[in-house]
């Protein structure tokens, strides 16, 4: 039996520059549905983008990731996702600036959900440059018992109604957004990307839309609402958002804060988000 807790602690760094070509390939992808920013200053979640893990082919496991064991413990849950997290941006990410992430895995929990055995593992990001630390970050990966050997059932989709939000982005979920999104983040997860593994292997109805790139969506319009990047950034997947539909991005201000969620095209929440100040 692997001591998963000789995992909780670990940490690496890599670097990386926030280049011009970063910054039109994260607009070009992303606009319109992004907050407006000042000139060379980065748009909320970028950071998403620098200093992704690079491992060599011959180090990806079966659904395209690095396989589990390095960095990662090699939980004996075959399906991942990014199940959600919180960022506290400190200052902005400017073109030009050289960062440092420097991640460290903080938990792994196993827990019995309605769909089955799931792990969460925590993992901490802190993105640095030369002025300091601009963003702190807690990232939740989950990973779920194989769709075939699945022991629950999936829940009951949640639903929102979008007329209860003051903004609305409407956003077609094309095959070469999600495939441009993974580019960018250098994301080598098949189900974004390969249609019969989405569906055939990991048993969802469709490609996957990624939870950082809904994140990322919600976080600038929560900027876009509230005038400004928000202190606190919290999101979580409640259910997976499948492509090929138009989604929307729904925000609302409460009070100093933002909450907002992500519906499918039927209405059903696939993540919810809340920003604070
Ligand atoms: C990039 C990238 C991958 C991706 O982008 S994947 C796409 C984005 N992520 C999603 O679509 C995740 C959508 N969420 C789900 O499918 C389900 O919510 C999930 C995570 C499978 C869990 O469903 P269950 O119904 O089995 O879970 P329960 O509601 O019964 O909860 C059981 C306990 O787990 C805690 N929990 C549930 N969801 C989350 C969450 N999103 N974050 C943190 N914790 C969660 C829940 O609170 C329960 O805990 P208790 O302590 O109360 O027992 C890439 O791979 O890089």
């Amino acid at each position: 039996m692997t001591d998963f807790a000789a995992w909780i602690g670990r940490t690496r760094e890599a670097s990386d520059l926030v280049t011009p070509r970063l910054m039109a390939e994260f607009r070009a992808t992303l606009g319109p549905h992004l907050a407006p920013v000042a000139d060379g200053i980065a748009w909320p979640a970028l950071h998403w983008c620098l200093a992704p893990e690079t491992p060599a082919a011959d180090a990806l496991g079966p659904d395209g990731h690095v396989a589990k064991g390095g960095f990662l413990p090699p939980v004996p849950l075959p399906r991942r996702m990014w199940a959600g997290g919180q960022i506290e941006t400190l200052s902005d990410l400017r073109a030009g600036d050289a960062v440092t992430r420097t991640e460290t895995v903080r938990d792994v929990v196993f827990k019995d959900g309605r769909s089955g055995s799931l792990c969460f593992v925590t993992v901490e990001h802190a993105v640095a440059t030369g002025r300091g630390v601009a963003i702190r970050e807690r990232q939740d990966i989950v990973y779920r018992e194989a769709a075939g050997a699945q022991t629950g059932t999936d829940a009951a989709p949640e639903r929102d109604d979008p007329d209860d939000y003051a903004a609305i982005w409407a956003v077609p979920a094309t095959p070469t957004l999600l495939f441009r999104y993974s580019a960018m983040t250098f994301n080598g997860h098949r189900f974004h990307y390969d249609q019969p593994y989405a569906t055939q292997v990991e048993g969802y109805a469709d490609l996957v839309v990624h939870g950082p790139m809904q994140a990322t969506l919600l976080m600038n319009l929560a900027a876009t609402l509230l005038g400004h990047v928000p202190r606190m950034f919290t999101y979580r997947g409640v259910s997976p958002m499948t492509a090929n539909q138009t989604f929307r991005v729904c925000g609302r201000t409460r009070g100093s804060g933002f909450e907002g969620v992500t519906l499918d095209a039927a209405g059903k929440v696939c993540m919810r988000a809340r920003a604070d100040m």
